[in-house]
C-alpha cells in the first residue's frame, strides 16, 4: 500500500474482542443466544463474499479519486430485501448505476469508480425502536421481517445466513453481469454479521479484511467515536466510510481521519458528508478546511439522500429530487471554494419504476401508485438520470485536478477521456 509520508505504520490496531465491546449501538435484541453463536461459527467458516486482493483494488482506485484523478458513483436500495434479490432488479439497479457512470466519465474526462450498494445491503437503523402499532421496527431483512405481527419483527439469528447467501447469489451476478469491475458495499451495522466475516489477509498483515463486501462505511447512528462501530472500522484492512451528519464537529471529522486512516494511506477513508440542502454550505467549509489542513489524502463523498427526508401528507417517507441537487450544488460550490475534490456521490436509487420520491414526473398524488422500498425512497430511472445531469454540469463546471489551484492533490497521472474502470 502507498503511504503519505506521515508517521509510519501507527500503533498496532486493538484486538477485536476490545473494540467491538465498546458501547454497541442498533444491535439486534437477538432472543436465541446459542442460535446466535451457531451462525457465527457457521458464518467464520463460510466462503468470503469478496478477497483481500480485491478489496486493495478499490484502495487504489479510492486513492485515485482522492488525489483528484477519478470519481466515485456509489449507489443502490436503501435496504435490500431477500424477495427483491431477483435478477430483473439486480440487473436494473446495476446498468442504471453503468449508464449514469457513462454519463459522468465523459463529462468529466475523469474515470467513474462504481460501487453498489448490493450484495449485502440487508440491515438498517431506524430512529425509533418501536413502530406505530407498538411493534419492534423492522431492522433489515437480516434481522426481521418487514409484516407487522409480532412474529416477523422478532430478530431471527438465522436470517444473518440467509443474508450472505443472498448476498453471495447477487454477488455471484454482479461479477458475471458486470464482468468483475464493479465494486459493492454496504454499511457494516451488524456486528454479529460483520466479526465473524472477518478473514485473515496476506502473511504479516496486521489488519483482517472484511469478507461481506470490499467497501464498509458507518452511519450516522453508529459513528461515535468511543463506540463498537469506529473501533470496528479502525480494525479493517478494507477501504471504509463514514457518514457525517450536520451536527458533525471539525474536530469530530478530524479525529475520525485520525483514527480511522491512521497510516496516511490514499483512498483509506471516505468522508461521506449528508448535510441536507439547506445546511451543507455552512456545515461542510469548516470540516473541509480542518481535514486538508491534516494532510491526508481522503475521499470526499456527497450523500444527498439522508439529510432531506420528510414526510408527505400521504404519510410516505419521501425526498424531492430539487432538494437533492441542492445539496450537489452545494457540495461542488464548498470544494470548488476550497480546492478540494468533490470526489464523488452516494444515492439511493433502483432501476424499478417506483414512485418513491418527488420530481421529474412524480407529484405527491403519484406517491402511493409504486411505493416499494422497504425503509428510504430511492430516486427512479428518470430522477436518477436528471440527477446525474446535473451532476455532470457541475462536474464539467469543477476546476480539472492538476490544472486548478488544488492545494491537497498532486498532479494526476491518468487521464482517460472515456473510461468507467
Ligand atoms: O437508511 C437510513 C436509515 O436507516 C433510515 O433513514 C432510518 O429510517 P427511520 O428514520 O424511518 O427509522
Ligand atoms: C442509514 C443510512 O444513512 P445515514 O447513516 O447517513 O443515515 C443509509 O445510507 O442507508
Ligand atoms: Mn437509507
Amino acid at each position: 500500500m502507498m503511504h503519505l509520508g506521515l508517521p509510519a505504520a501507527g500503533p498496532a490496531p486493538l484486538p477485536l474482542a476490545v473494540a467491538v465491546s465498546r458501547p454497541r449501538a442498533q444491535q439486534p435484541e437477538w432472543p436465541d443466544q446459542a442460535g446466535v453463536r451457531a451462525v457465527r461459527e457457521a458464518l467464520r467458516t463460510a466462503p468470503p463474499l469478496v478477497l483481500p486482493a480485491e478489496a486493495d483494488r478499490l484502495t487504489a482506485r479510492l486513492a485515485e479519486v482522492a488525489r483528484g484523478a477519478a470519481f466515485v458513483l456509489q449507489g443502490g436500495d436503501c435496504a435490500e430485501t431477500f424477495t427483491g434479490n431477483t435478477e430483473s432488479h439486480l440487473r436494473g439497479n446495476l446498468d442504471l448505476l453503468t449508464r449514469m457512470a457513462a454519463v459522468l466519465a465523459r463529462a468529466g474526462g475523469l474515470p467513474v469508480v462504481r460501487l453498489a450498494r448490493m450484495a449485502g445491503q440487508y440491515a438498517k437503523p431506524r430512529s425509533a425502536a418501536m413502530d406505530a402499532h407498538g411493534l419492534p421496527v423492522y431492522r433489515g431483512d437480516m434481522i426481521n421481517g418487514r409484516a407487522a405481527t409480532p412474529a416477523e419483527r422478532a430478530p431471527d439469528p438465522d436470517r444473518m445466513l440467509r443474508a450472505h447467501a443472498a448476498s453471495a447469489v447477487a454477488m455471484n451476478f454482479v461479477r458475471a453481469w458486470t464482468g468483475g469491475e464493479v465494486f459493492t458495499g454496504h454499511e457494516a451495522l451488524v456486528l454479529d454479521y460483520e466479526c465473524a466475516l472477518l478473514r485473515p489477509g496476506p502473511p504479516g498483515d496486521r489488519r483482517p479484511y472484511s469478507g461481506s463486501a470490499h467497501f464498509l462505511w458507518i452511519g450516522e447512528r453508529t459513528r461515535r467515536l468511543d463506540g463498537a462501530h469506529i473501533g470496528f472500522a479502525e480494525l479493517l484492512a478494507n477501504p471504509v466510510g463514514v457518514k457525517l451528519g450536520p451536527t458533525t464537529t471539525p474536530e469530530e471529522a478530524v479525529e475520525y481521519v485520525r483514527r480511522l486512516d491512521p497510516d496516511g494511506v490514499p483512498g483509506r477513508l471516505t468522508l461521506v458528508t449528508r448535510m441536507g440542502h439547506r445546511r451543507v454550505r455552512d456545515v461542510l467549509p469548516p470540516i473541509v478546511e480542518k481535514v486538508t489542513a491534516l494532510g491526508h489524502q481522503v475521499v470526499w463523498q456527497c450523500d444527498p439522500m439522508h439529510g432531506n427526508t420528510f414526510v408527505a401528507p400521504t404519510g410516505h417517507k419521501t425526498r424531492r429530487v430539487e432538494h437533492v441537487l441542492d445539496e450537489l450544488a452545494g457540495y461542488f460550490e464548498v470544494h470548488r471554494r476550497l480546492g478540494t475534490h468533490p470526489g464523488g456521490v452516494h444515492l439511493e436509487l433502483t432501476g424499478d419504476d417506483v414512485t418513491e420520491c418527488l420530481g421529474a414526473g412524480i407529484g405527491e398524488t403519484d406517491l402511493p401508485n409504486r411505493y416499494e422500498t422497504a425503509c428510504d425512497p430511492r430516486l427512479n430511472t428518470r430522477q436518477a438520470m436528471a440527477v446525474t445531469a446535473r451532476l455532470a454540469e457541475l462536474i464539467r463546471r469543477a476546476p480539472k485536478p492538476g490544472r486548478a489551484a488544488c492545494h491537497c492533490h498532486g498532479r494526476p497521472d491518468r487521464m482517460s477521456a472515456w473510461s468507467l474502470d
